[in-house]
């Protein structure tokens, strides 16, 4: 097993058959000599941005209650405790736990997590009713998250009230929350269907009376990145308190919406591991990561620590009993995996031609397969290096059309790879194998697989079950 392979534990790549890249042409894998020109990020943010809050933002990691609204989540108090401790040694700055009226264990693991003494700071999430807010503020919580769907559809369906009850109930628990001393914040669930108008007013009426933050919630995952910055904007506008953003991911922009959200001036994301949460869950922490990296690293290198991002998601997926997906960001099975020959040929060179995370952020590993028919001379020819075998070019092109040859009939694995380098080695040293003599070489292939003999040992180091350092199959 690789040390840093970047898979989930419950679906294991073949990363023996993959070559290890690691440092090209230069220290972590970058060339000394790239010019900033080459690394500078177009899209990245502008100081006429003066309203963006991309580098300075706090994630509110909601695992332990909209996690626990996926439908194959069930965390026992252990888990849940590994879980917010995971959590916490990442960097989180909130770590939101279930309502405790929820049920009797919701309230005892509530008062167990919070007297972990973490430094993220302990959440949990109520109805807006004073019921709930008795329960929660007994817990030790350092804050009380509130909520009160605004829509129409909500107000007739699920809770029946009107906006004027709504207010009343709203200024009524937020003072008794303050009343205790700890944080409160005030969402309306379901933002992006309900009146702008009655939206506006209550946000402006609870931040008023010294709410610490507003919510804005994407509950139906509806909107899109232009909506959200619109809203955000205005609201930013409206109030002085902080700004919260919850959004759902039925149609896949949570992660686009967080990072609109952000730019639009909110200063609080609502994340879980893995995106879990009711229905398709809501934007994911390692995809907001990613994309706040993408941006610019420092975002998010100087407050988590990312290399945990990996533990923490197995951690999780194997709690509700899922795989890591394999195109998550960062840590899917294929995250830093290059095929093409076209990429194998230029990540060589310099990973930042078809990279903009770095694994290496992330404790994690860059590949580049070459047993395949899409692979190209030059990534044979860090594998040929990596074996320390000594082929002129042309002898590279040679082994690499057989290698595409054979891979036209079957994937190669990395022992094959190494074998037809090996023998077309040989048969050159020994002389009995030219260039562009196909024939003779299937011959010398098929010699050594009848062959009984044991295969040479590897020279550099590297071994054949799957631990070479730098190139893959
Ligand atoms: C969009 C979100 O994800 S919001 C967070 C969702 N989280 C949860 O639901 C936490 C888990 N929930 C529970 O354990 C239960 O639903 C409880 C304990 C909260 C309530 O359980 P019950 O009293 O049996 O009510 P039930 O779940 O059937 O219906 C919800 C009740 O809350 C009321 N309600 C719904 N939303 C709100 C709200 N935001 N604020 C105040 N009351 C609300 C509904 O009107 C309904 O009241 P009713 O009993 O008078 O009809
Ligand atoms: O409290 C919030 O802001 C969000 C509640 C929620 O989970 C949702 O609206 O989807
Ligand atoms: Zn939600």
């Amino acid at each position: 097993m690789c040390q840093t392979e970047n898979t989930p534990s419950s679906s294991t790549p073949n990363k023996q058959d993959m070559v290890e890249v690691g440092q090209v042409n230069g220290t972590n894998g970058r060339p000394a000599a790239a010019s900033a020109n080459q690394q500078r990020n177009p899209y990245a943010p502008r100081y006429a941005d003066f309203l963006s809050n991309v580098c300075n933002f706090k994630i509110i990691e909601s695992t332990l209650r909209e996690g626990e609204q996926f439908a194959n989540a069930f965390f026992d108090r252990p888990t849940k405790i590994a879980i917010a401790k995971a959590l916490d040694a990442f960097g989180v700055e909130y770590i939101e736990l279930t309502s405790p009226a929820a049920s009797e264990q919701s309230r005892l693991d509530c008062e167990a997590i919070c007297k972990l003494g973490l430094k993220a700071k302990i959440l949990t999430h109520i109805r807006c009713h004073m019921d709930d807010a008795r329960i929660a503020v007994e817990t030790g919580v350092d804050g009380v998250d509130v909520v009160i769907g605004t829509s129409s559809f909500l107000r007739e369906f699920s809770h029946g009230k009107d906006m004027a009850y709504i207010t009343k109930t709203a200024i009524e628990v937020i003072n008794f929350v303050k009343s205790k001393g700890i944080e409160v914040r005030f969402s309306s669930e379901d933002s992006f269907r309900s009146d702008l108008v009655d939206l506006l007013s209550i946000y402006q009426t609870v931040d008023k009376i010294g709410v610490n933050r507003v919510g804005i919630a994407d509950t139906v995952g509806c909107a899109n990145p232009r909506q959200v910055y619109d809203l955000v904007r205005t609201l930013r506008g409206v109030v002085s308190c902080d700004i919260e953003i919850h959004l759902h991911n039925d149609t896949g922009m949570a992660i686009a919406n967080a990072y609109t959200a952000l730019e639009a001036g909110a200063t609080h994301i609502d994340t879980s591991v893995l995106g879990i949460g009711e229905r398709v869950g809501i934007t994911p922490l390692g995809g907001l990561v990613a994309c706040l990296y993408a941006a610019n690293p420092e975002y998010v290198k100087s407050k988590y620590n990312l290399p945990m991002l990996r533990e923490i998601e197995n951690l999780v997926a194997e709690a509700v009993e899922v795989s890591v997906p394999f195109m998550n960001p960062i840590t899917g099975y294929c995250a830093f995996t290059h095929k093409a020959g076209i990429h194998a040929k230029a990540i060589l060179n310099n990973p930042s031609t078809y990279e903009i995370l770095k694994p290496e952020d992330f404790g994690l590993t860059r590949y580049v397969s070459i047993g395949h028919r899409l692979t190209g001379w030059n990534a044979v020819k860090s594998r040929v290096e990596q074996l320390q075998l000594v082929l002129t070019d042309d002898q590279i092109k040679d082994a690499t059309a057989k290698i595409k040859e054979l891979a036209d009939v079957r994937t190669q694995s990395m022992e094959d790879v190494d074998t037809v380098l090996r023998v077309y080695h040989s048969g050159i040293v020994s002389g009995e194998l030219e260039v562009g003599d196909s024939h003779q070489f299937d011959k010398l292939l098929k010699k050594h697989r009848d062959s009984s003999l044991p295969r040479p040992e590897l020279t550099n180091g590297a071994n054949t079950n799957g631990t070479a350092t730098p190139t893959r199959a």
